[in-house]
């Protein structure tokens, strides 16, 4: 998982060593011990001549991986911030420097003011969540998956098949609901999706259920039928909770999907899909710096079990391990 962005944000802490030394080296003020490290013979000071341009590469590369414009440029700067002034004594100060300094920047990046289990604790029966996205993200999959996860909780969830749009998508939510135990409330193809969604709210009143979960169809997301669809789902069912579900793969279209439907609808929180097979990482770094709103949960496989809780720290630990 984000094996590019791990190589190059690790091929940016040799350069930034090498940058800063090398100066060194060509005044002479440098001692070489056995195994290579170079030790300054007068404490160094960082400046930001000797990291400016190997941050500019950074910064290009981490555009090249999708990571959005905003992003790429407030990683830079902090680590060229954080670095600046900062004096050491042999090359691998600057390279433990530089590690934390890009560890810090994407922590940052990636933490919003939202708790995400204090968004998902469940606080009003049945708590309807409305999933929102374009087709083929994973949406049905990922509320599969869901339904599994609250179950592990204790709490019984329903699931509206509301994607009355795509065909197969009736049968396929049913298909996972037979599999995992989980009611699916459905009209016929092509029927209201507001009305499916409302039915399996008021299923899950009488039947005392925890969590509604509403899959929706796709389409694109400049389809205006798609967003009216969505806000007629939304006036009538009055969601606790939206969740915005993007392929990470797509990188910066995810980033520009969640957006609209920010925009149109106002989302929650996000899930990620396909983290498994996404090297770059750019969606999973840009989306929540960008819309404001945390990432929940990374799909990783097309298991029921194949969903992870997003947290910052053990992205990072991902990224420089
Ligand atoms: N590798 C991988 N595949 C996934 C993941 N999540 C979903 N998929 C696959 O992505 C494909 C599309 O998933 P669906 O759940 O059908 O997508 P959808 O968004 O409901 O599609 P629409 O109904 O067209 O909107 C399926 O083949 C899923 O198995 C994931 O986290 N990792």
């Amino acid at each position: 998982m984000f094996e590019s962005l791990k190589n190059k944000l690790n091929k940016a802490v040799k350069k930034i060593t090498k940058s800063v030394s090398k100066k060194e080296i060509e005044k002479g003020k440098v001692e070489e011990n056995k195994s290579g490290i170079f030790s300054f013979i007068k404490e160094k000071t960082i400046s930001e001549d000797d990291i400016e341009d190997v941050l500019w590469e950074l910064q290009l590369e981490l555009l090249e991986g999708d990571v959005a414009l905003e992003v790429a440029e407030k990683i830079t700067e902090s680590v060229k911030k954080e670095l600046v002034g900062k004096k050491v004594k042999r090359s691998t100060d600057i390279d433990k420097y530089t590690r934390n300094a890009l560890k810090n920047a994407i922590l940052e990046i990636l933490k919003t003011d939202s708790n995400v289990e204090d968004l998902l604790k469940i606080k009003k029966k049945p708590f309807v969540i409305l999933f929102v996205g374009v087709n083929g993200t994973g949406k049905t999959t990922t509320i599969a998956k869901l339904a599994k996860y609250f179950m592990e909780k204790g709490l019984v969830p329903v699931i509206a098949a509301a994607d009355t749009f795509r065909a197969g998508a009736i049968e396929q939510i049913t298909k996972h609901g037979e599999k995992l135990g989980v009611k699916v409330i459905k009209h016929k193809k092509g029927s209201d999706p507001a009305a499916v969604a409302y039915d399996a709210v008021n299923h899950a009143k009488s039947k005392n259920k925890d969590v509604v979960l509403i899959d929706t169809a796709g389409r694109m997301q400049t389809n205006m039928n798609l967003m009216e669809e969505m806000a007629k789902i939304k006036r009538v069912v009055n969601p606790d909770f939206i969740i915005f579900v993007g392929d990470a793969l797509t990188g910066n279209d995810a980033v520009e999907q969640a957006k609209m439907f920010d925009e149109k609808i106002g989302i929650d929180g996000v899930i990620l899909t396909k983290a498994d097979a996404d090297t770059r990482g750019g969606a999973a770094i840009s989306i929540s710096y960008v819309i404001g709103k945390p990432i929940l949960f990374l799909g990783i496989g097309q298991n029921y079990d194949d969903l992870i809780e997003f947290k910052p720290e053990w992205v990072v630990k991902q990224l420089f391990t």
